[in-house]
């Protein structure tokens, strides 16, 4: 088996069911033994942007690695944002890029495609990546490969493997069978820490549970479920776990949002004596804009593989132990006097179908009708207004780039879900978003992908407006996104008014054959709430500091 080859079989061994990519001269031979052996299926793309977003998407979807395969140089530095948000949010992503070989290296001429140095390239991505290898070592690679794969699932962040072109063919050893690196727990150093937190929340008078997105990445909703039920405690998710626990009948009182959600749920965990936080990753999306500055003190925090309450911290307490021990050994606590009944969430629904212009918040009435008529969509979100808006609409599976923030993330997500799983998405995207790449669309009907991608058209970059009304540069030119849509190979439809946004969707969803840019023209100043209320929290917080 050729070194290429061998990589290829441990992905799929280390469940990777999918190949994202765009090659070059560097990453030719990879790209042709990836096509031609059809170990896993491979999907390119126009933009390399796309191809890490795509594979982010994918990886989070099935709770394991996907890859985004690239060429060396302007492939790999094309792809830093991507990784760079897919490490912030805990996805694991396998980069693979095709680098140069020893005869590359040997010349004494600069080599196409490079910067610095040669290794400049690695250098980068050490800082988006848990963990790197370039495989110039026939010898090693299987212990490399193994190595590197057992990171990126151990730790859910992206690695890097670069794949010198002159050893793509080279015979190697296979890698061997692969062993989930069952992270050896200090046995005693658990039981204290389980310990200490049933002491802690026997002796709270106002628990609250906390999920973060590690519970998906890890794959442990089931279990934080069974303890959220156990416990008796109210549960609410953080923004970046938007989603989580939902339809597992644990007692859910929403998402928490700070000065800019709810205020009945703000109190419960601001107020809270005792907030447990499991999988939670400590953002100012998730705690920006806390009405009160939580008291960290007072929290327990398992995440990123430690557990922290006060001025304690256990290393090494990988968060699936944490859980499982607590399962094990919590038993009803008496502060559940009365139980606790999940909140039923009131999402804007019944949509008016009448001339009125479109705001951010129809649309998320319209998918609310769509859903309660025909069922949930997976819903793939970029960053803008239509990310706020997706708080408005019914838990479903849904991908979106909640912390890191980077547009265009979008249309690629909506590839990447369909792709890992079969499911057909609703894609929402703002203007200023989709001009990044919205345009790969044109790649759908090659893949049979069919999507329904609805455009926020506020001819604006409505999220800056808000903060900084004064700037002109906020004004977009207008666009006919629907026209571009039927460019792209699609079905492209304007839609004015919530009637007409109403059929769009009614139209989309019968026509499975197609992918559907349904363009709303929304005006400039109409908000979400969430985003409303995220503006007015912060708005408020600057003031307080004089700012
Ligand atoms: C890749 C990238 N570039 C720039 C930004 C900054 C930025 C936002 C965040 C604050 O960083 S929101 C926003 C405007 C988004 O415009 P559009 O997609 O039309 O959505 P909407 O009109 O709903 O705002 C920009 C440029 C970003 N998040 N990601
Ligand atoms: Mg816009």
């Amino acid at each position: 088996m050729n070194l290429a080859e061998v990589l290829l079989n441990a992905l799929k061994d280390h469940g990777v069911e999918e190949i994202f990519g765009i090659p070059g001269d560097f990453a030719l031979p990879f790209f042709k033994v990836a096509e031609e052996s059809e170990i896993l299926p491979l999907y390119t793309f126009s933009h390399e942007p796309t191809v890490g977003y795509a594979a982010d998407a994918a990886a989070r979807c099935h709770g394991k690695p996907s890859v985004a395969a690239i060429t060396y140089g302007a492939g790999g530095f094309n792809m830093v944002n991507p990784i760079a948000a897919a490490y912030a949010e805990k996805s694991p992503v396998v980069v693979i890029s095709g680098g140069p070989g020893e005869g590359d290296r040997s010349t004494g001429l600069l080599v196409h495609h490079q910067a610095k140095s040669l290794n400049s390239q690695l250098e980068v991505y050490k800082e988006v990546t848990c963990d790197q290898v370039i495989l110039n070592d026939i010898a090693r690679a299987p212990e490399d490969i193994a190595r590197v794969l057992a990171s990126c699932i151990k730790h859910s962040r992206p690695v890097y493997i670069e794949i010198p072109r002159d050893l793509v063919f080279h015979d190697c050893e296979e890698v061997v069978s692969y062993k989930p690196d069952t992270q050896q727990v200090h046995e005693a150093a658990l039981d204290a820490c389980v310990s200490a937190t049933l002491e802690q929340l026997q002796r709270a008078k106002s628990p609250v549970l906390v999920v973060g997105v590690e519970i998906r990445r890890f794959g442990i909703e089931q279990e934080t479920a069974a303890l959220a039920k156990r416990l008796g405690i109210p549960v609410v998710t953080t923004l970046m776990g938007r989603g989580l626990l939902n339809g597992m009948d644990v007692p859910l009182q929403g998402t928490y949002l700070g000065g800019a959600g709810d205020p009945e749920l703000t109190r419960l965990v601001e107020e809270s004596d005792m907030p447990v936080l499991l999988g939670v990753i400590l953002t100012d999306g998730n705690f920006g804009v806390s009405e009160k500055k939580m008291d960290f003190r007072k929290i327990i925090l398992a995440s990123d593989g430690n557990v922290s309450m006060g001025y304690h911290i256990y290393p090494e307490i990988p968060l699936q132990s944490f859980i499982s021990e607590l399962n094990r050994r919590a038993h009803n606590l008496e502060s559940a006097s009365k139980p606790v009944l999940p909140v039923a969430q009131n999402y804007p629904c019944n949509l008016q179908a009448d001339e009125q212009k479109i705001t951010p918040t129809d649309i998320a009435a319209a998918i609310n009708d769509l859903f309660h008529k025909q069922g949930a969509m997976p819903i793939a979100a970029d960053m803008g207004d239509c990310f706020f808006t997706t708080l408005d609409i019914e838990e479903t599976d849904l991908v979106a780039p909640g912390f890191y923030a980077t547009m265009g993330f979008g249309v690629p997500a909506g590839f990447g879900m369909q792709a890992a799983t079969g499911k057909r998405p609703i894609v929402l995207v703002g203007d200023g978003a989709f001009q990044m790449t919205g345009w790969e669309l044109l790649n759908a009907r090659r893949y049979g992908w069919n999507p329904i991608v609805i455009v926020f058209n506020n001819s604006s970059w409505e999220m800056l407006r808000t903060f900084q009304p004064e700037s002109k540069f906020n004004d977009l030119p207008q666009l006919n996104y629907a026209g571009i849509g039927n460019e792209l190979g699609g079905v492209g439809q304007r839609v004015t008014n919530r009637a007409e946004l109403q059929t769009a969707l009614g139209t989309a969803v019968a026509d499975e054959d197609n992918f559907y840019l349904i363009e709303a023209i929304i005006e400039s100043g109409d908000l979400s709430n969430t985003l409303s209320n995220f503006v007015a929290g912060i708005t408020k917080m600057r003031e307080a500091a004089g700012q």
